[in-house]
Parts: structure tokens; C-alpha cells; sequence
């Protein structure tokens, strides 16, 4: 292969169908002709190496590789530059080393699922003459530091030259090319860290050759191309003399160095190399002026100002811009015979476009929501025109109230249903959160509401519905009842509230299902239709779940104990560093670092795993643009120190005893602290013991000496300020943000956390070195449950956890009378750190359960069949 490299070889990429949605459509349909001028333009704008990927989970990728590299075979203009067969699936490899005739690359081996796996696979791409990608990736995960990067690699050189045989000229290493000026910190030096790398596997591993994917290391600069050939020419001539010798990199968009302007060339370097600590801030200052034509900052696109003011606030409103909507709203108002006028004409009307593209799925939840803002501003506007004209109210769809249920203080999917029910012309009273009862049912009257929404996140808020539907139907209320929140389902609704109230019950999944069903349940005619529907729609539910066979047989309390998990009381996890309550404080930006932005996506309705979901075909840009928003937020935050998070964590001697643990004041055992009382999985297990959180701590009777911890953390403190604001700013998207976001830091600190317990507090893993997404993937030792999941899911033992470590005092952070966390952005639970520990879920246990925890907590069994309801009912 050496002659093959004797200068620096492009590799071209767009015949990926994971890069290029052209390529993709074109395989899809069949089309593989004009695939085939793919490949073709390719090697004439310079390509020396084909990437060829067909992993597309709607194509049979074994059979696409297969026919394309055949067709390639038969153009000789094509198949005399080398094909990379580019896969994550070895079938799919094999498959296209079957098929190509010349010299072929495997794209590519690493040691992720360990050394045998890896020694097979080279053996195999030797036995077809190929040569190989390998990337820095081993069993903990991707490579991101140079020393990683370099004794990932060296350790795969040492065992393809030494153990497989492999010629070492056939090896090409990628270090791994990560984006760099995210306004991440640790981000920054990602492309030092490859080109140092790159110098280091070159002079130690002879012989092997340097690539990667070059467009990655401009992501944050997506949408600014000359930019982005900046840092890739930039890149590429700094990694090249350190001696990278191919990258993966569209031909047609590389720079030449020389050429770049000065001023953006210097930007640019100080960014890749690193130089300066506010290169970031630096190069994004100046990034607008090059976008474009890279000569002069482009016109924004302002047709759309040309079009009549109807036409320009439906634009304004589809595309949530609000630069100018006051002028166009005031110019609406000039020519409206009434203010009033202006909203339920051309301001509904698109609405009423914004709730069709949305309803067909052609709008995502986020632009909804920005569209909401661009409509507040302008009814804003307009509301002193209309109370001087003293004109009645603007004629809503309806009135609806919403609120989160006494002890309950979550609240973003409540603002989303409210936010988009305004959208759609209704008017929305809300209440917030922990609304008791009364409030609800008085506010209802005297706002005269067409009909009530409750929301709730955690189980007790269950019960709390049930009271207020309970309380209705004393009161003879009959307005619509809607349920929503992420306990709820449609069988609890019709199960446990429906019956108990006779006006209409709904169970509403979500936001986007919200509007059809508050419709149905104003007009007169449709509500009685929709009200036989649902009579009939909850009977049948209720009539399955009453079927409904256990889906294991229920052993005794007995049965179980016996079952339990045993110890292996000789992996024990080593004695605490530190014992006792340690306060922890952490900025946003080193919590920033810890963040799983998957669940993230989520709450905007957006589904796909992070960082795949930018890439999505179908919700890729708008995941992008959120993802952006939530970064700006956080830089925000990180500056002016609006939201603080503060936590505390313990370790404790402790001792199991039956299905409880004591928790003791120091390492001499005498005093108690407290005891945490656990539940124990009580159906029929034949394979695996009947877990109990208990059992992951050394029983006392053993005399061995354990330990347990438990934590604490908010990033929500300002929060609910900060979200007000916005909110009376008119501005719900980033009220709905700032708590998205702070939700999110919260996680992030509990994972942080967790990680300083088990390699600084505790030190039980001192070694452990895993990147984030091996945290969010839980790969460490030992589990950090969370009273209220489904392994430990009794509420009121969070109290236990406020009393240890004096919770309050140390973070602010309360809990409600149902145990809820205030603020809302909090997390907290235990630490085991057994390496046998793990996560289960206790499910339905029987009433000897219930009696006896009623027991061992000192209740009355009342209290115990309200707490123990959610597994009790099951
Ligand atoms: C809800 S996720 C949170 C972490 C996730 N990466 C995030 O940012 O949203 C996982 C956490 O939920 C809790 N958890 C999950 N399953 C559990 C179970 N069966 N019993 C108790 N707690 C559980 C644990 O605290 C665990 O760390």
C-alpha cells in the first residue's frame, strides 16, 4: 500500500447514506445509476479513495453493498481509486469484501467489544489483502485526550503487528476529530489533542498512516461554509505536518490555506491550536462577517417584508420571528376598524396555519412555542388599544385551567399543553404548581372556565387527582376534566378518577393531542359525542384491566426474604475516604460537561438519541436549533450567575437487617442515625433472587463493616425567578427552557456527583476514567437509586435522606407535603456501591408487605395503603 500514500489522499464521503441524504434517497429508491455518478464525480473532483456506507435501517444494507460495489466494479473510471467499505456492522463489511476486486479499506475495526473480537476481524481483512481504519476506541469508549487517543492506538498497533500479523502500512489510525469551539471548555483543546496524537502514533508505530473525518471539527460553525473550510484548511495544514497523511473530507470544500483572510485565518488558528482562552468567543465574533460569499456579511432574506401585512404576520408567526412584528401589528391595527380586529383576524389566521403545520406534523413542538412569543408580543401591543376602546374581551376558543396538584411542583409539560392550547385561541388561566384543591375549584368559578386541566409528575399527585375529580362531584361541578403528566395513563383515568366524577373525564397523552380534545368538549353537540365515546372507550379499559391476569404469581413476604440476593460479602467496596456530610457546590459550566441531552430532546417532543438526533433527516434541524438555544442559555447562566446549584452528599457505616438499614453517626456503630426502610419484589422468581435495595449491604449479623451514602442536588435555585420573567416578558420559550435546561443540570450534577463519590469521597473507584456518555450509560460500579423509582418507590423515605444530611440547610432544597423536591430541577437518592447492586423495580407487593412495612415505619396501616398504593394496585 505505501505507494498509495506517498502524499496526503482525500477520501471522498458522499456516497454515505449517513452523510448525505442525496445518496440515501437515491439508494432508497432503487436508483443506483445515478449512485453511480456519485461515485463518479467524486473520483473527478479529486477523491483517491471512495467511503462507501450503507447503514440505513430501512435498507437490507448487506444487499446494497453488495450491488454497488459490483456496478463500481464494471466502471473502470471508478473502481481505480481504492473503495473504504464503510460500516458499523462486520456482516456488512464482509459482505463488501467479497465484492471488490482491487485493494479494499475496512472502515472500520476498533477494541470496543474487546481484544478478541478485534484480533478476528484483522485476521480476516488481512486473509482478503485489505487494509483497515482503527479507530481509538476500546472497551471504556471513545478516545478524547492524546494520551487516550495514543495508547488506544499503540495498544491495537502492538496486537495487529504482533498477535494478527497485519502489514503495519496497512494500518491507518483515526485518532478520533471532535469538534472544537462549542463553548465547551473541555472542548477546546480536541484538536491539539488529535494533531499532538497524530505526531506521537506516528513516531512510535511505524509505518502506519493517520486519518479522520474532518468535518467534524467545524460543527459548531454548521451554516457558515467558509468558515468551516477555514477550520478545515486550518486543521488539515497544522494535523498534516504532524503527520496525518488522509482524511475523510469533501474535496470541493477545502480552503486553501493561504487564501483565507487574515483576520478569520488567525481567528481560526487561535481555535485549533488553542492559543487563547477566549478564541471561541473571538472567532464567533467575527464568523457573521465571512458568512455568505466569505467576502461580505449576506443579506438576510426580507422578499417576505414585500408581501401585505397579513401575509407578513402569518410569515412572522410560522417562522417565530419577532423582530418585527410590533410595526407590522401596529400597521394592522391602523387599518382594522378595531384593535380586536386584528387578533381574531390576520393574528388567528396564523395561528390557525401554525396549529395545521403542527397538527400535520410539519412543525415541531419548539417553533410552536416560538410562534406563541411572536403572538404575545403582538397581542401585547394591542391589549392597551383594546382596553381603551373598552371593547369586550377577544372572543377565545374557551377558557381552560390548568395546574400542577398540590405537592406536586413539576410543571414544563403543563406550560407546553398551556402554551400551545394558546396557540389554538383558547385562554389559559394557570394556576402553577402545588395548587390544592380548593383553589382549583374556587378559580374555576370565579373565572367561569370552561373546564380543568390537572397535571402531576410524581405517584402520589395520582391520589391527588383522584381527590379533586372526588371533590367535582360533591360540589356538582361539570366541567371537563383533562389528565395529564407523566405518572398518568389512560388506565389510571379509567380506572381510578372517571368513575368518581360524571361530567367528561380525559386522559391527554400530550401537548399536540391537548387542542382535538378541548375542541370536542366545548361545542355542545360534540361533547355529548365525544362524551359516549369516551364512556365507552374507558369501560373497555377498565373491563381489560379487571382481565387482566398477574403477569407473575405473588409469593409470600417470606418466600421472598427467603429468595434474597446474597452478598459476596468478599467484594465488598473499600472503606469510605471520607465519612459524614460533605457539602458540594459546582458551576454550570463544569456541570455542562455531564449533561445527557437525550431526555432533553424529549420534553420538546423530539424523539432520537443525542448526538444522532442533529444529524435526524426528519427533526435534525429543528433539534439543532434547540440544541443552540440551550447552549446560549447555558453561557448565559454560566455568566451571570442567576441559577445556582448546590447539593450534598454522606457516607455512612451501615449494616443491613432484614429488608431495612441502619445507618450509623461514625465508623464506631453505636449511634443511629436512621434507618431506611426497603421494599422487596414479592412475585414468583425462579432464575434470579427477589431483589431488595437492602440486600446490597452487608448484613450485621456477618460483622463485616459497609457502608451506604445518599445525596442530594439542585440546579434550580432561580429557576422559578428567571422562568417568571421570561414569562412576563411574554416569552414562554425560554420559560419553558430555562427549567428544560435546569432540569437537565440537575441530572448532570447527580452524575457528577456520583463520580466524585466514587473516585474522591468514597475513593471505592479511584481509577475509574469513563467519558460522559459511558456515565449516562451507567458503566461505573455501584447504582445511585432514587426514592420514588421503582426500586425504592415509597415517597416519604426521602425524608430520611433531608434529615442525614440536613438537606435544607445545606442546599434550600424542601420537600411538599407529597414529597415532592422544591425546586423542581432537584434529584436525590441513595448510593450502594456493591458491585452486585443494580436497579429492579419492587412492582406489586402483597398486604403481609404492606403490614409489615406498616410496622417497621410505625403507621397506621391506612398510611401504609396510601403510600404503598402505586405498587399495591399495580
Ligand atoms: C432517570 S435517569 C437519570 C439520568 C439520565 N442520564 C438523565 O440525565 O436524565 C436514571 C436515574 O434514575 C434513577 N433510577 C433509574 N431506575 C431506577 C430504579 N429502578 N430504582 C431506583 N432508581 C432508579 C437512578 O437515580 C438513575 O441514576
Amino acid at each position: 500500500m505505501t505507494q498509495l500514500f506517498s502524499s496526503f489522499i482525500n477520501i471522498g464521503e458522499r456516497t454515505n447514506v449517513t452523510g448525505s441524504a442525496k445518496f440515501k434517497r437515491l439508494i432508497l429508491d432503487g436508483d443506483y445509476e445515478t449512485a453511480l455518478e456519485v461515485a463518479r464525480q467524486q473520483v473527478e473532483n479529486g477523491a483517491q479513495i471512495i467511503d462507501i456506507n450503507m447503514d440505513e435501517a430501512m435498507l437490507d444494507s448487506v444487499q446494497a453493498m453488495q450491488t454497488f460495489l459490483k456496478l463500481i466494479a464494471s466502471e473502470p473510471d471508478i473502481s481505480r481509486v481504492p473503495i473504504m467499505i464503510d460500516s458499523s456492522k462486520w456482516e456488512v463489511i464482509e459482505a463488501g469484501l467479497k465484492c471488490v476486486q482491487g485493494k479494499a479499506i475496512v472502515n472500520s475495526i476498533s477494541l470496543k467489544e474487546g481484544e478478541d473480537i478485534f484480533i478476528k476481524q484483522a485476521r480476516l481483512i488481512r486473509r482478503y489483502g485489505a487494509a483497515t481504519v482503527v479507530m481509538a476506541f476500546d472497551e471504556t469508549g471513545q478516545a478524547d485526550t492524546q494520551r487516550r487517543k495514543v495508547e488506544i492506538c499503540q495498544r491495537s498497533y502492538k496486537l495487529l503487528t504482533e498477535v494478527a500479523g497485519f502489514p503495519p502500512e496497512d494500518i491507518i489510525f483515526d485518532p478520533n476529530i471532535f469538534a472544537v469551539a462549542t463553548g465547551i471548555e473541555e472542548h477546546n483543546n480536541y484538536a491539539v489533542d488529535f494533531i499532538e496524537a497524530t505526531r506521537e502514533i506516528r513516531q512510535t508505530c511505524p509505518h502506519v498512516h493517520v486519518s479522520g473525518g474532518l468535518s467534524n471539527i467545524s460543527f459548531s460553525f454548521r451554516g457558515n461554509n467558509p468558515v468551516r473550510e477555514a477550520m478545515h484548511s486550518v486543521f488539515l495544514y497544522h494535523a498534516i505536518r504532524a503527520g496525518m497523511d488522509m482524511a475523510i473530507v469533501n474535496a470541493g470544500q477545502l480552503e486553501v490555506y493561504d487564501e483565507i483572510p487574515a483576520a478569520l485565518r488567525e481567528a481560526v488558528e487561535d481555535v485549533i491550536l488553542n492559543r487563547r482562552q477566549d478564541a471561541t468567543e473571538r472567532l464567533l465574533e467575527i464568523a457573521p462577517q465571512y458568512q455568505g460569499d466569505g467576502k461580505a456579511a449576506p443579506q438576510e432574506d426580507l422578499r417576505w417584508r414585500e408581501a401585505p401585512v397579513s401575509k407578513r404576520l402569518e410569515h412572522a408567526l410560522v417562522k417565530g420571528i419577532t423582530d418585527y412584528i410590533i410595526e407590522d401589528t401596529e400597521e394592522a391595527r391602523q387599518q382594522a376598524e378595531k384593535p380586536l380586529h386584528v387578533i381574531e383576524g390576520p393574528l388567528m389566521d396564523g395561528m390557525n396555519v401554525v396549529g395545521d403545520l403542527f397538527g400535520e406534523g410539519k412543525m415541531f413542538l419548539p417553533q410552536v412555542v416560538k410562534s406563541a412569543r411572536v403572538m404575545k408580543k403582538a397581542v401585547a401591543h394591542l391589549q392597551p388599544f383594546i382596553e381603551a376602546e373598552k371593547s369586550a374581551d377577544a372572543r377565545s376558543n374557551g377558557k381552560i385551567l390548568l395546574a400542577t396538584v398540590k405537592g406536586d411542583v413539576h410543571d414544563i409539560g403543563k406550560n407546553i399543553v398551556g402554551v400551545v392550547l394558546q396557540c389554538n385561541n383558547f385562554e389559559v388561566v394557570d394556576l402553577g404548581v402545588m395548587v390544592p384543591c380548593e383553589t382549583i375549584l374556587h378559580t374555576a368559578r370565579e373565572e367561569n372556565v370552561d373546564m380543568i386541566g390537572l397535571s402531576g409528575l410524581i405517584t402520589p399527585s395520582l391520589d391527588e387527582m383522584v381527590h379533586v375529580a372526588k371533590e367535582m362531584q360533591r360540589q356538582q361541578c361539570d366541567l371537563p376534566l383533562l389528565i395529564g403528566g407523566a405518572t398518568t395513563s389512560k388506565a389510571h383515568t379509567a380506572v381510578k378518577i372517571e368513575q368518581n366524577y360524571d361530567a367528561p373525564v380525559v386522559y391527554v397523552p400530550n401537548a399536540s393531542r391537548a387542542v382535538g380534545v378541548c375542541q370536542k368538549l366545548l361545542n355542545r353537540q360534540s361533547r355529548e359525542n365525544f362524551a359516549v365515546e369516551l364512556d365507552r372507550e374507558y369501560e373497555k379499559v377498565r373491563q381489560q384491566h379487571a382481565r387482566k391476569q398477574p403477569r407473575s404469581k405473588p409469593v409470600t413476604l417470606q418466600h421472598a426474604r427467603d429468595n434474597r440476593c446474597k452478598l459476596d460479602l468478599t467484594q465488598l467496596p473499600s472503606a469510605p475516604e471520607r465519612l459524614g456530610v460533605v457539602p458540594v457546590s459546582a458551576t454550570i459550566n463544569t456541570l455542562r460537561r455531564y449533561i445527557d441531552w437525550t431526555p432533553f430532546f424529549l420534553t420538546w417532543s423530539l424523539a432520537g438519541k443525542y448526538p444522532r438526533i442533529l444529524k435526524d433527516e426528519v427533526v435534525g434541524e429543528q433539534a439543532r436549533s434547540l440544541f443552540e438555544d440551550a447552549n446560549a442559555m447555558l453561557d448565559r447562566l454560566a455568566e451571570s450567575g442567576r441559577l445556582t446549584a448546590k447539593g450534598v452528599c454522606g457516607v455512612f457505616a451501615a449494616a443491613n437487617i432484614g429488608d431495612d438499614i441502619e445507618i450509623y453517626a461514625d465508623g464506631a456503630r453505636n449511634t443511629v442515625l436512621g434507618v431506611a426502610r426497603h421494599l422487596r419484589q414479592q412475585t414468583l422468581k425462579t432464575d434470579y433472587p427477589n431483589y431488595c435495595l437492602a440486600d446490597f449491604i452487608a448484613p450485621k449479623s456477618s460483622g463485616v463493616e459497609d457502608h451506604m451514602g445518599a445525596f442530594a442536588v439542585t440546579a434550580g435555585i432561580g429557576e422559578d425567578e428567571i422562568a417568571n420573567q421570561y414569562r412576563e416578558d411574554g416569552d414562554d420559550y425560554n420559560a419553558i427552557m430555562i427549567k428544560a435546561v435546569a432540569d437537565r443540570l440537575a441530572e448532570a450534577f447527580a452524575e457528577y456527583l456520583h463520580e466524585r463519590v466514587r473516585k474522591e469521597i468514597w475513593g471505592y473507584a479511584a481509577q475509574e476514567d469513563w467519558d460522559n456518555e459511558a456515565l449516562i450509560r451507567e458503566k461505573y460500579q455501584g447504582i445511585r437509586p432514587a426514592p420514588g423509582y421503582a426500586a425504592c418507590p415509597e415517597h416519604t423515605e426521602k425524608q430520611l435522606i433531608w434529615d442525614l444530611l440536613d438537606v435544607e440547610t445545606h442546599t434550600g432544597m424542601k420537600l411538599t407535603d407529597n414529597y415532592a423536591m422544591w425546586p423542581g430541577a432537584s434529584v436525590s437518592g441513595w448510593y450502594f456501591a456493591h458491585p452486585q447492586s443494580r436497579y429492579f423495580a419492587v412492582a406489586k407487593i402483597q398486604q403481609d408487605q404492606v403490614e409489615d412495612y406498616a410496622q417497621r415505619k410505625q403507621w397506621d396501616i391506612t398510611v401504609a395503603n396510601k403510600w404503598l398504593a402505586p405498587n399495591t394496585n399495580e
